[in-house]
């Protein structure tokens, strides 16, 4: 394109830019004012109405009319409420895209002989007071057309109609608010520019979107068709994180107002990556999921001082587990009181009395939940009849006032029997919140007492434990949609299982690397898939092979630790770095005096640097070691990861984060011998660095990296 003409597409899209920042200003300004006109509608309806509903309960007739009534007024209100939320949906959408109003231009011809049409797609979708779309949501089906990367003719999915069209011009833009950086137009070779000027920028402290640079691969996953089981593999770097975020974006925008987030959950390897990763969905208008490690979701599930433990389990066991509960009948043994602040509520005894009314059913979820509504109304009987006593009104009234204004928002002063036992009812509730929490779930079952009988074995570990009360209660979240479970290469067959049925109406998202398992006893990439084809059916899979963390140097370092065959495939994206570095030391002194002058070196330089040890003990110990040669943080699990500075951190909490530096203190033959083990954590350590890799060696190198 010649000089002119490049100026001229620059000042034409300026303008165009201006122009759509101007409208979306407008869409702002015009959706906050109809919310606060709708607002006081509202308020003004709600008066009048409540003014003029005449409830009158005289004759049928009358209890109809008043009903209609209400039903009219409840409407009315709920029309005001769907005003706002379109409104709010628009201003949401305004928000996002006043930082950058579109990324992309596409220009399709769908008919020959037609005009061609220019869509610009953005972070989100807006249109104008003529419905015109201004920006087009990068997750609406046309927007596929720019993510397939195929200029000319190419093709579309809408509504489960393939349609064609010629993709003429893909032009990408860097924009900051209304103002236009630069352009890019893709020709028939087609390399991503945007890319390159994204990875160019380097890392920071909170991940980003990728919404603009997805690749076709990754695009894949984004937007792969809803299964119950998707297997994503991919070598590090290549955007699993990523993927999985805009994953998430792209399921909201599918089922619009019909999908929770709390009905998504994300298993994060650690909570210091949880912090990492929690702005990128806000940033797309969208709200998080919950975010949990194996630790938070597991120990709510135990019974109170229990820990977590190891999760290393073998799947036998929990199989042995189901055929046990098969044919398990309860003992009297089984079963536990329920007490609550020094009373007995629901006796064992009383459990055992329900429990033989349904022993024609076999021991588990079934008969479980019929017990617990059983036993839920007996202790609700056992509330009701406490709260019609005396002893109870006289122990609420020896309350100090405060207290009572508490409960009731009055001073206890009943003056009917009846309001006597509903606020006695109330106090109850509250003074034994614990029954009804241990009543919902089911601590009247002694999980210990059955798995001794049953399985003839005391001390389960926790995932044995949880999938036993599973198999015998049904406890779990049926409401869960989607579980997205990131570097799932980390986790035992057990723990797989357990997250299986625990979200046993969830679809799975699985995503990880083989080579990055950095723990003993985790399931290997086809045990996984065998306990989720067993837990659902079947698994779908996908493989993702380009690196854009790593510049291609560090890309070809760690690739020389896959197995063979599998670094072939590999690829990296292009941009200029350093090679990295390796300092062999002979004697310690050496070694020290080497690994402060890196550090150093790299405190020069700025940005962020990790200090990547293999377990946490390594951490201290080697802050100590640098001691007042140069002053280092150790990064903890409750941290969050600075902007830049230098950070000594253990391996299991650099997982799934990036640094600009890596400096690897100890590649010795001891800290990595010749195992497969050590050969992934060697993997995953080198490629946590996005440009610079110095690696440090107390003795001889290790023979991974001899060659
Ligand atoms: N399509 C893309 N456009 C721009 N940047 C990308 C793209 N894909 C990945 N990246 C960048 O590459 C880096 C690595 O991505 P991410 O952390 O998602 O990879 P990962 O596969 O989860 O890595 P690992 O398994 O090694 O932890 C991030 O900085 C991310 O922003």
């Amino acid at each position: 394109m010649s000089r002119e003409n490049a100026d001229a597409v620059f000042a034409a899209e300026q303008a165009h830019l201006s122009e759509t920042y101007g409208k979306l200003e407008k869409i702002g300004r015009d959706a906050l004012a109809a919310m606060d006109a709708v607002a006081a509608q509202a308020a003004e309806d709600k008066k009048n109405m409540a003014d003029e509903l005449a409830v009158n309960f005289a004759t049928w007739d009358d209890i109809l009319e008043t009903h209609a009534d209400i039903v009219a007024m409840n409407n009315i209100i709920e029309a005001h409420d769907m005003a706002n939320s379109v409104q709010a949906e628009r201003l949401r959408a305004v928000e996002v895209l006043l930082r950058e109003p579109y990324f992309a231009k596409i220009v399709l011809q769908f008919k020959e002989g037609q005009p061609a049409k220019e869509l610009y797609i953005g972070s989100a979708g807006v249109s104008d007071e003529n419905y015109r779309r201004l920006v087009v949501d990068w997750r609406s089906p046309v927007a596929e057309v720019y993510y397939n990367q195929t200029m000319g003719p190419t093709s579309y999915v809408a509504d489960g109609r393939t349609i064609r069209v010629d993709l003429q011009l893909r032009r990408q833009f860097e924009i900051e608010e209304d103002r236009l950086i630069t352009y890019f137009d893709s020709d028939v070779a087609i390399e991503d520019k945007l890319l390159l000027a994204s990875l160019a920028r380097g890392r920071s402290a909170h991940m980003q979107a990728i919404t603009a640079t997805i690749q076709r691969e990754q695009n894949l996953v984004v937007r792969h068709e809803d299964v119950p089981v998707l297997q994503v593999a991919g070598i590090a770097g290549s955007g699993k994180t990523s993927v999985l975020m805009q994953r998430i974006a792209y399921l909201f925008y599918q089922h619009r107002g019909a999908l929770d987030p709390t009905q998504v959950y994300l298993i994060s390897p650690n909570p210091v990556f949880g912090r990492y990763i929690d702005r990128v969905l806000p940033d797309l208008g969208e709200r998080n999921p919950e975010i949990l490690t194996w630790e938070e979701f597991l120990s709510p599930l135990l019974p109170e001082g229990r820990g977590v433990g190891e999760g290393d389990v073998p799947l036998s066991r929990l199989r042995a587990i189901d055929e046990a509960v098969a044919s398990f009948e309860f003992a009297r043994t089984d079963f536990r009181d329920i007490v609550s602040a020094g009373v007995r509520l629901i006796g064992g005894d009383a459990v055992e009395k329900v429990s033989a009314k349904f022993a024609n059913l076999p021991a588990g979820p079934h008969r479980a939940t019929l017990m617990g509504e059983e036993l839920t109304n007996r202790l609700t009987a056992r509330l009701k009849s406490l709260a019609a006593q005396e002893s109870t009104h006289d122990e609420i009234a020896s309350l100090s006032v405060d207290e009572q204004l508490r409960l009731f928002g009055e001073v206890f002063d009943p003056q009917s029997d009846e309001e006597a036992r509903s606020l006695a009812m109330t106090y109850l509730e509250e003074k034994h919140a614990d029954a009804l929490a241990a009543m919902a779930s089911m601590d009247w079952l002694n999980v210990d007492r059955v798995a001794a009988r049953l399985l003839g074995r005391e001390g389960l570990t926790s995932v044995e434990w949880v999938y036993l009360k599973m198999a015998l209660t049904g406890l779990g979240n049926p409401e869960a949609r989607y579980v997205m479970i990131d570097e799932a290469q980390d986790y035992s067959e057990g723990q797989l299982a357990v997250l299986a049925r625990y979200f046993r109406r969830a679809h799975f998202l699985l995503l990880g690397d083989p080579n990055q398992a950095i723990f003993e006893g985790t399931a290997t990439w086809d045990e996984m898939r065998a306990v989720f084809e067993q837990e659902r059916g079947a698994v779908s899979s996908c493989r993702l092979m380009t690196s854009y963390r790593s510049t291609p140097a560090i890309t070809d370092l760690f690739a020389r630790l896959l197995p063979e065959g599998e670094a072939m495939e590999v690829a990296s994206v292009q941009r200029e770095a350093p090679a990295p570095e390796v300092i062999v030391c002979a004697g310690a002194e050496e070694w020290k005096a080497a690994l402060a002058d890196a550090v150093r070196v790299a405190r020069e330089a700025g940005g962020l640097t990790a200090v990547i040890v293999p377990w946490k003990s390594d951490a201290k110990r080697l802050a100590k070691t640098l001691g007042d040669a140069v002053s280092v943080t150790v990064l903890g699990e409750g941290d969050s990861l600075p902007g830049a500075g230098i950070v000594v951190v253990p391996l299991a909490l650099a997982k799934g984060l990036e640094f600009d530096r890596v400096i690897i203190p100890d590649a010795s033959a001891r800290a990595f011998p010749e195992t497969d083990l050590a050969r992934r954590r060697l993997y995953t350590t080198l490629s946590r660095a996005t440009r610079h890799l110095t690696i440090l060696s107390n003795g001889e190198i290790t023979e991974l990296l001899a060659h």
